[in-house]
């Protein structure tokens, strides 16, 4: 684990809101729930729609509000709560963010999961003083495996930051970064679920096109991925010997790698990269 990673904790934490709970934020809280953390609950979530809301009736850890049954539902969330987590797109932050500023606890830090959007432009839309922190998850935060890259914002002390990275220690890695790297890590970690479910969509129709069904294709894949992550997970090993140890000189992977070498998938990630990180900056400039 690298120093700027904390280690899992058991220090509770305090009364939490999260505006928003779709993909990434819905993300959050699962792992938020899951019994083993010590959270203040029940965690007061906000939806739009009444209907996303109702997924959590009868729920005695998670309080849920839609501001399509009230108006009021995100300003009453974020009082009395000491994080404030904002899930929503991107291009509805700065909405969200003003509506909510009046109605913020003294000391509450404001955190932003949102592409493109800079710390300072929260910031300006919140009483002075208000500690903002950007975090970067993903999706598998879900399952207590996340990776997410946290950044300070220009009131967030040292405390602040700490707070949050151990809020998304509790579902996975937190890795503490600058915030001109928060684009990079979106386009690593962020988006990298997607990457490999994409490889996994185009291994499995390889797969059925190799004379596999569909079962068989997609349990043969996914036992691969599945236990070839676990494979590292559980080992010190790099990933380069762990692929050595597959590939048998004058060996059957050796044909294969050769030919996926061909693809060029330096430049090929290289240039993904830069494409997540250009539509982050469009993002920042309201495109
Ligand atoms: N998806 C991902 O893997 C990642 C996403 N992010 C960031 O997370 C943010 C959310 O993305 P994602 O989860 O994919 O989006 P979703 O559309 O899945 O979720 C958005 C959530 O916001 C709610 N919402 C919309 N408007 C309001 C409102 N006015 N008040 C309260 N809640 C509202 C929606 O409610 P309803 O269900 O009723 O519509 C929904 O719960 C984005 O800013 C994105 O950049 C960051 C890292 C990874
Ligand atoms: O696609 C997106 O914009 C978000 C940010 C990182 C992952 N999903």
């Amino acid at each position: 684990m690298d120093e700027s990673t904390a280690p899992r904790t058991t220090a509770r934490l305090p009364r939490t809101a999260m505006i928003g709970v779709g993909s990434m934020g819905g993300a959050i809280l699962e792992g938020l729930r899951a019994p083993d953390v010590d959270i203040e609950r029940p965690i007061t979530v906000t939806t739009k729609s009444e209907a996303s809301a109702a997924a959590f009736a009868g729920a005695s850890d998670v309080t849920a509000l839609s501001s399509e049954r009230d108006s009021d539902a995100n300003r009453r969330a974020v009082r009395g709560a000491e994080i404030v987590v904002l899930g929503v797109k991107p291009w509805m932050m700065r909405d969200v963010v003003r509506e909510i500023a009046g109605d913020l606890e003294p000391g509450a830090v404001v955190v932003s999961v949102a592409a493109g959007v800079p710390n300072s432009a929260i910031e300006a839309e919140l009483p002075a003083g208000v500690p903002v922190v950007r975090a970067m998850p993903n999706t598998p935060s879900t399952i207590g495996l996340g990776a997410t890259g946290i950044a300070g914002g220009a009131l967030a002390t040292e405390e602040h930051i700490a707070l949050v990275q151990r809020m998304f220690a509790t579902v996975g890695e937190a890795l503490i970064v600058r915030e001109d790297q928060i684009n990079a890590v979106a386009a690593v970690s962020g988006s990298g679920p997607a990457y490999l479910f994409l490889y996994a969509e185009e291994m499995t129709a390889a797969a059925e096109r190799a004379g596999f069904d569909e079962d068989q294709a997609r349990t043969l894949v996914k036992q691969t991925i599945v236990g070839a992550a676990q494979l590292w997970a559980h080992s010190d090993e790099s990933p380069e010997t762990l692929r050595r140890n597959v590939t048998s000189p004058k060996g059957t992977t050796e044909q294969a790698i050769i030919e996926l070498q061909r693809g060029g998938w330096a430049e090929l990630f290289d240039r993904a990269l830069a494409a997540n990180v250009r539509r982050s900056e469009e993002i920042e400039r309201g495109e």
